[in-house]
């Protein structure tokens, strides 16, 4: 269960983008984070996996609280975080194989890692997860001969096989185009309940957030303003959300849809 508790963060002097935020993620959920540009969504994300520090505030992980942590417990804590990246975030170079097994890193030691003689298990484990998201026929495949969407499933694997308790994916779908973006966040739905696993979406595509998540959570001006089924996401809701936001219009275009 991921619990987090009066969420804070301040960047420098300013006023907070996150403001006394509470949000409670349990069982294997999938949970889209819409609202306006700047509304604070990647700022959550990324406190979460403390690529942010939070300024105060509690997240507590299946019972470890996160924002304490230093040092080797805070790697060992990041490792159970899986992280989906809009623009993929893979080493062009490396093969699909290697891409994925960087996944293990942190968790094998670095002679294995750099003379990429992979434990038998993480191998058998990768041939697996990329069968079941379709690239294993790609395993040797240099990553920057890949589509959009092959990338992404990569991106997926390699989050996966961290072993993780939630996987946060940050604007998934962005750099995709609209039939492989479904395609890619139908996986991520299929995925969280075949490994009974929370996933955290933020996602600017409100019609996708409604087809493929459990839960809706609408932010603005780093506060909590929705938070329902996606059936309860009506044009009044959409409007407090996007009122005044240049997204207001696609995002209508969601709550239509
Ligand atoms: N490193 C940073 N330093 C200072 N301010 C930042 C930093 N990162 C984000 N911000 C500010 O924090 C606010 C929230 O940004 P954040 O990226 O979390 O919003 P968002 O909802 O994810 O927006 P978008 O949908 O455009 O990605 C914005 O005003 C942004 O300018």
């Amino acid at each position: 269960m991921l619990k987090i508790t009066d969420l804070v963060k301040r960047y420098g002097s300013g006023d907070p983008v996150l403001k006394s935020l509470d949000l409670t993620i349990e069982g294997e959920s999938v949970v889209s984070i819409i609202g306006s540009s700047g509304a604070g969504k990647s700022t959550l994300l990324r406190c979460i996996n403390r690529l942010v520090e939070p300024t105060s505030g509690s997240i507590n992980l299946n019972g470890t609280e996160l924002t304490s942590l230093r040092g080797a417990n805070l790697r060992a804590a990041r490792r159970k975080i899986g992280m989906v990246f809009q623009g993929f975030n893979l080493v062009d170079r490396l093969t699909v194989m290697e891409n994925v097994q960087s996944g293990r890193l942190g968790y094998i030691s670095t002679w294995s890692a750099v003379t990429r003689r992979y434990p038998k298990a993480d191998i058998r484990r990768a041939y697996e997860l990329m069968e079941r998201v379709g690239i294993a026929q790609y395993a040797n495949t240099r990553a920057d001969q890949l589509s959009g969407g092959e990338r992404q499933r990569v991106g997926v694997v390699r989050a996966l096989m961290q072993d993780p308790d939630i996987l946060l994916a940050d604007e998934p779908t962005a750099s995709l185009d609209p039939k492989t973006s479904e395609q890619i966040m139908g996986l991520l739905r299929d995925l969280a309940g075949e490994l009974k696993l929370p996933v955290l979406i933020n996602i600017h595509n409100v019609t996708e957030a409604k087809e493929y998540t459990d839960r809706i959570v609408g932010m603005r001006y780093g506060r909590i303003i929705f938070d329902d089924v996606p059936a309860k996401l009506d044009q009044e809701a959409m409007d407090q959300i996007y009122a005044g936001s240049p997204h207001a219009d696609r995002a209508k275009d969601g709550a239509a849809a």
